[in-house]
């Protein structure tokens, strides 16, 4: 708007202003009070200088319409031209004045109520039972004399469609009980409220008992603080913890949809018998990994982590699977490509997976063979084949192999355009054969992490003691870490021996009895292979 247009407004402006002093001066006693004395003292002869005063009083009302007048222009443009974040530090300026100015020492509070049940029915309000939860974490036992234990549900956040909920008990607040907590330098306070249920009385609601809320109050310059981030965070904060306190499940895909059942699998990284080094960096890759929401929008990659997971049959792959879901206490959607048809069941599939979750395709290898995928990919990528826009997929106009699924259609998912579909996932591949794999799996940027599990090293070998008998050491150990440098054993046949006996002397005599026979083997399957060699080598000499 230009400055004749903003003339204009300002001109409207005031003559409305006028208009509606003219037609509200009666109800404004103090103007008309003063009106009215002024009169009484010009008729009085208060001197000639009654119509100056007159004068004056226009000139001040017509000073503070203009005033006005600019304010409002003023804010319009602010909130035209001005950033939110230089509008919010402004009213926050300005509250934080008010409140010094009004208050004499009172700050004006503001309370957001959060009530257990909705107004409408028996429907729990789950806001109030995030922010319970999140209250229960900030309260000091110590500190109050009445306290409750509640039984809580824990309801997956990731669960559609019911299910997926447990029960957890929590420490609450009795009503009246007060705490406090301090979030960017802001104290916010929490009260718990109980009120009569007046509204549902003689209703035949049946729900007549008290109102229960919990109440959020803060000083009304923090505001902002409260509803734009606080409050979102004792959200983030609730629902994580809901995350990990809720029974993991492992969901398997039946036709086009997932299947999931509650998983127990108790590997975690303490438990698992591998070379630490290898261990940590894993450990510190996902938890980098967890962290980097802003990271991966400002470098505008999806939020995605690829493991390759490779290495003899029995050495922990599977168990490595768990122990990273244990970890950020994810579920698992383990995916059977030999029950997938069609690219578009993939699609399907991958796209009803939430965020916060593991994809798992074991035995990669398996899965494509890197000829037959790429023939496959080669009649899909036809451009007069239809069959991916159709549900049930009628056959393909060429003679393909039974499955429609095409290793590109999976990689489309793992880093093309739909791999942003979905934040926070992680995906993983194991295999027992890395070089059978496909290259293009393997190119920089599809899996980000290789993950090598190998036989079981000495370290290895001591978590799994200390997993099956607490202990670090016994006078057998000795023999069975020079064992373990000679022969190649999988921590699960390790595991094999050691759960034979829970006879702390018995078991690792067992193993070392074990060992030394594997070891025996071994140099006999050497000595076979030399003579062989060395057979070879004499008849090609005597063919000579
Ligand atoms: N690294 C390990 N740490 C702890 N336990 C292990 C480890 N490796 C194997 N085990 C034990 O052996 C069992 C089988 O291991 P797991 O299934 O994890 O191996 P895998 O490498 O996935 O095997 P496969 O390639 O045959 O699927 C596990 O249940 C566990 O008891």
């Amino acid at each position: 708007m230009g400055p004749r247009g903003q003339h204009n407004v300002r001109k409207q402006y005031l003559s409305r202003e006028r208009r509606h002093q003219a037609r509200t001066s009666s109800r404004q006693p103090w103007i008309t009070c003063r009106w009215w004395r002024h009169r009484r003292w010009a008729a009085a002869g208060g001197g000639g200088g009654g119509g100056k005063v007159v004068d004056a009083y226009k000139k001040a009302l017509a000073t503070a319409a203009s005033a006005a007048a600019y304010a409002v222009l003023a804010r319009s443009m602010a909130r035209e031209l001005l950033p939110d974040e230089l509008r919010a530090a402004a009213r926050w300026g300005a509250a934080f004045v008010r409140a010094r100015l009004l208050g004499l020492g009172e700050r004006e509070r503001h309370v957001l109520v959060i009530r257990r049940q909705k107004d409408t029915g028996y429907n729990e309000n789950h806001l109030f039972e995030a922010a319970r939860a999140y209250v229960a974490t900030r309260i000091d036992p110590r500190a109050m004399r009445r306290l409750c234990l509640a039984r809580s549900r824990v309801k997956d956040p990731d669960a559609s469609g019911g299910g997926g909920s447990s029960w957890n008990t929590i420490l609450c607040m009795e009503p009246g009980g007060v705490t406090t907590d301090v979030f960017d330098g802001v104290e916010f306070k929490w009260t718990s409220v109980e009120t009569e249920n007046e509204g549902k009385k003689g209703k035949g609601s049946g729900n007549s008992g008290p109102l229960e809320s919990l109440e959020l109050s803060f000083d009304a310059e923090h505001a902002d603080v409260a509803l734009d981030r606080y409050v979102p965070f004792v959200m983030a904060t609730a629902e994580d913890m809901m995350r990990r306190d809720r029974a993991l499940r492992i969901f398997m895909n039946e036709g086009r949809s997932w299947h999931g059942i509650t998983h127990h699998h108790p590997a975690t990284f303490d438990t698992l018998a591998m070379d630490p080094a290898r261990k940590h960096s894993i450990i510190a890759d996902l938890d980098r990994f967890l962290k980097r929401r802003e990271y991966y929008r400002r470098i505008g990659k999806a939020w995605k982590r690829g493991y390759l997971l490779y290495g003899p049959p029995g050495t922990g792959k599977s168990s490595l699977v768990a122990a990273m879901a244990n970890h950020p206490r994810f579920n698992i959607y383990d995916l059977d490509l030999s029950e997938v048809r069609l690219n578009s069941f993939l699609q399907r599939l991958l796209i009803a997976m939430p965020n916060k979750s593991i994809l798992l395709i074991e035995d990669i290898d398996c899965c494509f063979d890197a000829a037959a995928s790429r023939e496959t990919a080669d009649v899909l990528e036809d451009p007069d084949y239809t069959s991916d826009s159709d549900d049930e997929g009628p056959a393909p106009r060429t003679a393909l192999p039974n499955k429609g699924i095409t290793l590109s259609g999976l990689l489309n998912f793992i880093d093309g355009l739909w791999s942003t579909c979905g934040e926070e996932r992680i995906i993983v591949f194991t295999t027992n054969y890395k070089d059978r794999l496909d290259t293009a799996l393997l190119r920089p940027g599809r899996m980000d992490m290789h993950v090598y599990m190998g036989y079981c090293c000495w370290e290895a070998f001591k978590t799994l003691a200390w997993n099956y008998f607490l202990v670090n050491d016994h006078p057998l150990f000795g023999e069975i870490q020079e064992l373990l440098s000679q022969v190649e054993v999988t921590p699960a046949e390790v595991s094999e021996m050691l759960l034979r006996s829970e006879d702390i002397d018995f078991a690792p005599r067992v193993l070392a009895e074990f060992l030394q026979d594997k070891k025996q083997r071994k140099r006999k399957e050497a000595e076979r292979a030399r003579r062989e060699t060395e057979d070879k080598k004499n008849v090609a000499e005597e063919s000579v």
